[in-house]
């Protein structure tokens, strides 16, 4: 009995799938009729379809005077499904993808690659991960409650777990310390701060530190990190990364020392990828003004979670689309290749209970406040 309705399920799935892919491929012809995607009366014609478990391309001989046209995004909404187009050698491929991506997903179902490499999210080609071998800057930008915070969280804890005796922490929080003041007396933090005059002292260390590795390995001829054994990786955590520019707002110190930080900042950017050196720079404002051009320029990386404008998302992903992710968590992945990812979804007691074991000290211990000068002194 349970084979014959596994069975019937299973022809009742088979049925559907085909029935799915014959209205598809009508669907998408009234839609090429319906935008006037032709030449006089020349359509596309379909050449190819190539199925698998997880997608069915349509490929589209084009006739010659047309490309992929930025209307057929419509065909998302028309099929129901999230679909992927793209236009190589006058031939249109349309991926169509059987189901939507789940609006969570949670840490563990996202294997660690080790070393330097995190996961991003789930896209509907499977795992996304990022090698901060590969790129070392990263721009993370989403407006507030979108989902930045816990990503940010989220690969401190990869990389931590990955690397414990190896990675280095140096977080910036200007948004007042909260998100990350729990990690505080991790050993992987070395400091954690959170106004302009203490930036700019975090940053001006890691600016010598960074010197000092640049000397080193000019003196053994070492062109980078890995070549000349250095171990250890040190991530600067920026959030919010507005708060360090210069207003004529701020009092002429604190002007003074978002000065301080900024220069260092594109320093960093520009040269100490290669020798260790990563930077995250995250920001619920990514305007021109704050996106210095060299950091834009060498952050190659970029997480954007829901912007508000389509304007802004030009900013952090060199193109729209930010503005219109409709879940937490959701967001774009760009390096030279674009995702759609929804990124790992990971609690604060899940976090504790995978790194905790590294805090020097307990949270509730009364030296905590003293300790925390000291890690800012460093
Ligand atoms: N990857 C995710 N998957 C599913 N839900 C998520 C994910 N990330 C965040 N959320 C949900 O969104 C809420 C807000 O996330 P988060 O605190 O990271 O936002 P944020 O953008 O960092 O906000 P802020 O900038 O104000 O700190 C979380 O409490 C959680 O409910």
């Amino acid at each position: 009995m349970e084979m014959l309705i596994g069975g019937g399920i299973a022809a009742l799935t088979i049925y559907a799938a085909a029935n799915w892919q014959t209205n598809d491929k009508k669907k998408i012809v009234h839609v090429f009729n319906n935008l006037d995607y032709k030449v006089k009366d020349q359509s596309p014609a379909l050449i190819k379809t190539y199925k698998t478990d997880v997608y069915t391309t349509y490929t589209y001989n084009v006739p010659y005077g047309l490309v992929d046209d930025p209307k057929l995004q419509v065909l998302e909404k028309v099929l129901n499904r999230p679909v992927k187009i793209s236009f190589t050698n006058q031939k249109l491929h349309i991926k169509v993808y059987q189901q939507k991506l789940n609006k969570e997903y949670p840490y563990n179902v996202f294997a660690s690659k080790g070393h330097w490499s995190i996961p991003i999210g789930m896209s509907q080609d499977g795992i996304i991960y990022h090698d901060f071998e590969q790129i070392p800057h990263m721009i993370v930008s989403g407006s507030t409650t979108w989902g930045k915070t816990v990503f940010m969280r989220m690969f401190m804890t990869h990389l931590i777990e990955n690397n414990p005796d190896g990675v280095e922490f140096y977080i910036l929080d200007l948004k007042g310390r909260l998100a990350f003041n729990r990690y505080r007396n991790l050993k992987q933090v070395k400091a954690i701060v959170g106004d302009h005059k203490e930036s700019a002292k975090v940053l001006k260390m890691v600016k010598r530190d960074i010197k000092k590795d640049i000397d080193y390995l000019l003196s053994i001829d070492a062109e980078n990190a890995k070549e000349g054994n250095i171990k250890t990786r040190k991530f600067i955590i920026i959030d919010e990364a507005g708060e360090l520019k210069p207003e004529k707002s701020m009092s002429d110190e604190d002007r003074e020392y978002a000065r301080d930080c900024q220069s260092v900042m594109s320093y960093i950017a520009r040269v100490a990828g290669q020798v260790g050196y990563k930077m995250i720079f995250g920001t619920q404002y990514p305007t021109k003004e704050v996106l210095d051009p060299q950091i834009k320029a060498n952050a190659i990386a970029r997480v954007a979670f829901r912007l508000a404008t389509s304007v802004q998302s030009g900013v952090a992903i060199d193109q729209p689309g930010a503005e219109k992710l409709e879940y937490k968590g959701r967001a774009i992945y760009k390096t030279v290749d674009e995702h759609l990812v929804q990124t790992p979804f990971i609690s604060k007691e899940e976090i504790w209970e995978r790194i905790g074991r590294y805090n020097n000290v307990s949270p509730t211990n009364e030296t905590t406040a003293e300790r925390r000068t000291d890690i800012v002194e460093l």
